[in-house]
């Protein structure tokens, strides 16, 4: 069974939420009955439960803009999708903000400890409060879900217990790594493959890769994490922080394909997706991909 629950949260961390705006109402509509065709029970959860937490309560914390806007926000995601694992369905979140990855991994390694994440992704999102440039919390999420990042007492209940260990995370699709995060990666010795890699191996090498290292006997759950804009922005446009140069539609499909193929897939987000970023036209195209992208990670085939 899925279930299908959507916050959504721009760059700046601003909640835009509610099915009767926003393409979401297309995604919620059509991705609701194309997933049933494909014969799964879909449970679609919309939250409005966040507490208003105004721009004048939330002054930046050092850098970091929104930050209690987005750990209270993440914090309940942690719990509902938690919740949904713990009932055996497989949540899908659609943002929205990666920075709501916090909450959807936390939520997947309460119930699936020995959980592995793969990270698609045109950025690391691997920044420290320090390291950071932007202060968007969308760029950090990996840093806290390591406990890498401590220093921020709104984040606690993440950083509390970090469960996310960095041989059980792997990224591919990366292309825009600022200088901080790739001094980190090296240090943790994440594993990652970048468009070069993709370019001179092929996707289907560079995921036989990705997941031999994170899940050699293919024997954990696997928890993805696809940031649209790890696609090229050609192909997906409305989307906050575009980078030239990215997947193609298929390479983007055939990870999601091939993860199915495992039968493994305890969870998905698919994030970054922000309908006030293109014409309309570059909307549709990105929440029609979006849409297709869950299928196939849900098992819709091509044969
Ligand atoms: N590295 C940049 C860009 C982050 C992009 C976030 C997206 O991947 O979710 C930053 O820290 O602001
Ligand atoms: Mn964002
Ligand atoms: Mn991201
Ligand atoms: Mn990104």
């Amino acid at each position: 069974e899925t279930i299908v629950e959507t916050e959504w949260m721009d760059n700046g961390g601003q909640l835009h939420r509610g099915v009767e705006d926003g393409p979401i109402s297309l995604v919620g509509g059509g991705l609701i009955k194309q997933l049933k065709d494909l014969g799964w029970q879909v449970n679609f959860d919309l939250h409005h439960q966040f507490e208003e937490v105004n721009a004048l309560a939330d002054p930046p914390i050092g850098k970091l803009r929104n930050p209690r806007l987005v750990a209270s926000v993440t914090e309940s995601v942690a719990k509902v999708v938690g919740g949904h694992a713990k009932n055996g369905e497989l949540p899908v979140t659609l943002g929205g903000d990666h920075s709501l990855a916090m909450g959807t991994i936390s939520g997947t390694l309460e119930q699936h400890p020995d959980a592995c994440v793969v990270w698609i992704d045109a950025h690391a999102d691997i920044n420290t409060a320090e390291t950071t440039g932007s202060g968007n919390i969308h760029g950090m999420p990996v840093s806290f879900l390591l406990g890498i990042e401590t220093s921020v007492p709104q984040f606690a209940w993440v950083t509390g217990k970090p469960l996310l260990k960095a041989d059980r995370l792997v990224y591919i699709g990366l292309r825009d790594v600022d200088a901080g995060e790739k001094r980190i990666l090296k240090e943790r010795n994440i594993k990652a493959f970048s468009m070069h890699e993709v370019d001179k191996y092929g996707i289907g090498k560079v995921v036989k890769m990705a997941l031999d290292h994170v899940n050699p006997k293919r024997d954990r759950p696997i928890h993805l994490s696809f940031d649209v804009d790890a696609l090229d922005p050609s192909v997906a446009p409305s989307t906050g922080t575009p980078a030239r140069g990215g997947l193609t539609f298929r390479e983007g499909h055939y990870i999601c394909e091939e993860i199915w193929a495992t039968g493994l897939l305890v969870a998905l987000d698919l994030m970054e997706v922000n309908p006030s970023l293109a014409d309309p036209t570059g909307i549709q195209q990105t929440v029609t991909i979006e849409c297709s992208l869950v299928r196939s990670a849900l098992g819709e085939t091509l044969l």
